[in-house]
This record gives structure tokens, C-alpha cells and sequence, in this order.
């Protein structure tokens, strides 16, 4: 794996043979800030790409590489509608995939709530609650082929807060083989906003696959801009992008 920080951009890239090298080095870097700051405040994401991450992340802690007892963590996002037991919730995905098999205490695991009978104040109030226990330390992101962050879809304002948001068609799309039927996938979401996930001070990007190697490209190369949320990427201090070999093979040699 090389580690060259990237020419033209901000954001430092990681390059790693496979899919399984590039979980691994985001769960050690989670790991390492975890050791760094026990009390840490994550953002996590859910979507295919994460999974193995949380696998490692599990391994290690059956290993005693990793302690989440004094962590907090932040989920990006939550379907409306979907309640926490419904198989395609988010919250349901993390307890499966990472809550319930490590330490974390279940008071400080925090996912929006799609079911809330008031999803805009809900929504305001998480924004609140990540600024009360003092931000985001790490976010860990997954990219969607539009380029989307969180369910920031294309024009999302680069300032947004933690809102409810129309979910892009392309995405219902994508998301509808997780689901009995398309018009089984919900049409809104609770998303951390950009603005929001803006103030995380480190962000860990894991993108893989080659159907994701267009949208990295862009979101690494092109211009800064709200038509693709994750090329806002650049502008943050503190960013990194941990890619396989498809997710990076339209990026020229010297960026990785
Ligand atoms: O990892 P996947 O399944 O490609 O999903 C990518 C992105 O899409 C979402 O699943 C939402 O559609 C995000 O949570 C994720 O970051």
C-alpha cells in the first residue's frame, strides 16, 4: 500500500491492493484513535461498504485490541419510517454488524430515529447532541455512486444541518435490492448534514469496488462542488480516502 499524500487535493489517499486490505486499515485507524482518546466521539455509516471494517473492528475487540466502553458514536443516517427492529434500519444494521457483538455502553450508540413523531425537531436535536458531548472526532463515510455523503444527495448545501431529505431517485434505485420490492424503499431519510459532518475533525472515506472509481475520481480531481457532496471533501483539513484498486483506477499514478 502506498502513502503518499495526493498532489492537486487535500485529502491524503490511501491506496490498498483489495477490499479486505482497505477495511482493515480503516478499522486500524479507528482502532488507533480509539487508543488515542478512549472517550472518542465516532461518526459511523452504514451501506455495503463498512461491513468488513466492523468485522475487523469486532475481531479486535474479541482480541483486546480495542475497548469501545468509554466511546460515543454518531450515525450518519436513518431511513423514514423504518423502525429500529425493521431488518433495513440502520439502527438495525449497526447491532447487527458492530453493536451488539463489542462494548460499546447502549446509552451512548446514537442512530436518528426514523419513527420520531416529530422527524425535523429530531433531526435538530441530534445536530445538538453531537455538539453537547463536544463533536465528532472520527466520521467514517461511505460514498454513494451520485456522490452523495451521509443522504447529502447532489445540491445538498455544502452548510446543512442534521434535516429530513427527499432521498434521490438513483439511490431508491440502488438501495432497492436490500429490499422485497422498490416501492418498499423509503422516499425520506434523517441525514447528518454537511455542515454537520463537516465539523468531524478527522474524516476516514472507504470507498471500494469499480463502481465506485468515477465518483471518486471526480470527487478527488474535479472542482469543489454541491453537484457532487463528496468533492466538498476537499475543503476539510483533515480527510482521508482509503481505496481499493477498482475504487482507485481512474486516478492518475502520482495521487497514489
Ligand atoms: O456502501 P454502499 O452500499 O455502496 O453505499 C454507499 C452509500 O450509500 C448509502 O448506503 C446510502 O444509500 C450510504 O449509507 C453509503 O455511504
Amino acid at each position: 500500500m502506498s502513502t503518499e499524500k495526493t498532489g492537486p487535493t487535500q485529502p491524503i489517499v490511501l491506496r490498498c491492493p483489495d477490499a479486505d486490505a482497505a477495511s482493515r486499515k480503516v478499522a486500524d485507524l479507528i482502532t488507533e484513535a480509539i487508543t488515542a482518546k478512549p472517550a472518542i466521539v465516532l461518526g459511523l455509516a452504514t451501506g455495503a461498504t463498512p461491513i468488513q471494517t466492523y468485522e475487523h473492528l469486532v475481531a479486535g475487540f474479541r482480541n483486546g485490541r480495542v475497548d469501545f466502553r468509554h466511546a460515543t458514536s454518531f450515525n450518519l443516517d436513518e431511513y423514514i419510517g423504518l423502525e429500529a427492529k425493521h431488518p433495513q434500519s440502520y439502527r438495525y444494521y449497526m447491532q447487527q454488524h458492530l453493536f451488539d457483538h463489542v462494548n460499546f455502553s447502549p446509552m451512548r450508540t446514537y442512530v436518528p430515529d426514523g419513527c420520531a413523531d416529530d422527524p425535523v425537531a429530531h433531526a435538530s436535536a441530534y445536530d445538538q447532541e453531537i455538539g453537547r458531548v463536544g463533536g465528532i472526532d472520527l466520521q467514517l463515510l461511505g460514498i454513494g455512486r451520485n456522490g452523495h455523503i451521509g443522504f447529502n444527495e447532489p445540491g445538498s448545501p455544502a452548510a446543512s444541518r442534521t434535516r429530513v431529505v427527499d432521498l434521490a431517485e438513483v439511490t431508491i434505485k440502488n438501495n432497492a435490492r436490500y429490499f422485497d420490492s422498490p416501492d418498499q424503499v423509503p422516499k425520506k431519510a434523517i441525514t447528518m448534514g454537511i455542515g454537520t459532518i463537516f465539523e468531524a475533525k478527522q474524516i476516514v472515506m472507504l470507498a471500494t469496488g469499480a463502481s465506485k472509481a468515477k465518483v471518486i475520481r471526480q470527487s478527488l480531481l474535479d472542482p469543489p462542488t454541491e453537484s457532487v457532496p463528496a468533492s466538498l471533501l476537499q475543503l476539510h483539513s483533515s480527510v482521508t480516502f482509503v481505496l481499493d484498486e477498482a475504487a482507485a483506477s481512474e486516478l492518475p499514478d502520482e495521487i497514489c
